[in-house]
C-alpha cells in the first residue's frame, strides 16, 4: 500500500487548524477504484432507505433524507480495503491529535437524481459518539451543473458555509458536533461513503457502540 504519512499529516494540521479537512484525490487511485467496481456490481436490493436518529430513535424520515445506503462490513474485498484504510487514518490521527478515536463505521451511500439530507448534525452535543466524520465521494467527472454538493457550514450563525463537489477521491473530514451539513440534491446519480469515528463511552452495564 502507498505511504500516506503527507496526506495523514495535513488532513490532522487542517483537523487542528480548522476542525475540517477538504482533500481533493486523497483516496489511494486502486481504492477508489476498487470502491466504484464494488458499487456497479452490488445489487439494488442490497441498498436500503437511510433513516435517521440513533438505536430506537432510529426510523426512516424521508423529508429528511431520501438516500439509501448499505452498511460496509469489510465481507467485500473493497469494503475491506476501505476499512482498512480508515483504520491507518485512525491511528495516525490518534497519534498527532491524542483524539482516542475508539471504532469506525460506515455506509455506501446512493443518492438518486432529486436525492437529498436535509441540514443536520452527525452528533449531538455532550452525548460524546460521533466524533469524526469522514465523507469519501465515488463520482467521476462532475460537473458545477450537476448540483449535490455537501454543503458545510463553517459558524454558529451558518452565514458562512462551502460547498464540496462529490468528485471521485475527494474526501470530507470535520467534527462531528462542530459542522452542520447537508447533501443538496443533485441532478444524476451520486454515490459515496459515509463513515464516522467514535470514541468508547461505555459505562457500567451499558456497552455503546452497540457491537
Ligand atoms: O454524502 C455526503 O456528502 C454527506 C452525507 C452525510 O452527511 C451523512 O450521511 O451523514
Ligand atoms: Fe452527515
Amino acid at each position: 500500500m502507498r505511504d500516506d504519512t503527507r496526506l495523514f499529516d495535513t488532513i490532522a494540521q487542517a483537523l487542528r487548524e480548522r476542525g475540517y479537512a477538504l482533500c481533493p484525490n486523497a483516496l489511494p487511485p486502486e481504492l477508489t477504484q476498487a470502491l466504484k467496481a464494488h458499487l456497479k456490481v452490488m445489487q439494488d436490493e442490497q441498498f436500503s432507505p437511510a433513516g435517521v436518529g440513533r438505536e430506537n430513535k432510529y426510523a426512516v424520515r424521508q423529508s429528511i433524507r431520501s438516500d439509501e445506503i448499505c452498511w460496509i462490513t469489510g465481507e467485500s474485498t473493497a469494503g475491506k480495503a476501505w476499512l482498512d484504510w480508515a483504520e491507518l487514518l485512525r491511528r495516525d490521527l490518534n497519534r498527532q491529535l491524542l483524539l482516542g478515536l475508539f471504532s469506525f463505521e460506515s455506509h455506501f451511500s446512493h443518492y438518486r437524481p432529486g436525492d437529498f439530507y436535509r441540514k443536520h448534525s452527525d452528533a449531538f452535543r455532550g452525548e460524546a459518539n460521533r466524533v469524526l466524520s469522514l465523507v469519501a465521494y465515488l463520482n467521476d467527472n462532475w460537473q458545477d451543473s450537476d448540483g449535490g454538493e455537501l454543503k458545510l457550514y463553517l459558524d454558529e450563525a451558518e452565514q458562512e458555509s462551502l460547498l464540496i463537489q462529490p468528485e471521485a477521491g475527494t474526501v470530507a473530514i470535520f467534527l462531528s458536533e462542530e459542522f452542520p451539513h447537508e447533501v443538496l440534491p443533485a441532478k444524476r446519480d451520486r454515490y459515496a461513503i459515509a463513515g464516522w469515528y467514535r470514541v468508547n463511552t461505555s459505562r457500567g452495564d451499558r456497552v455503546d457502540p452497540p457491537q
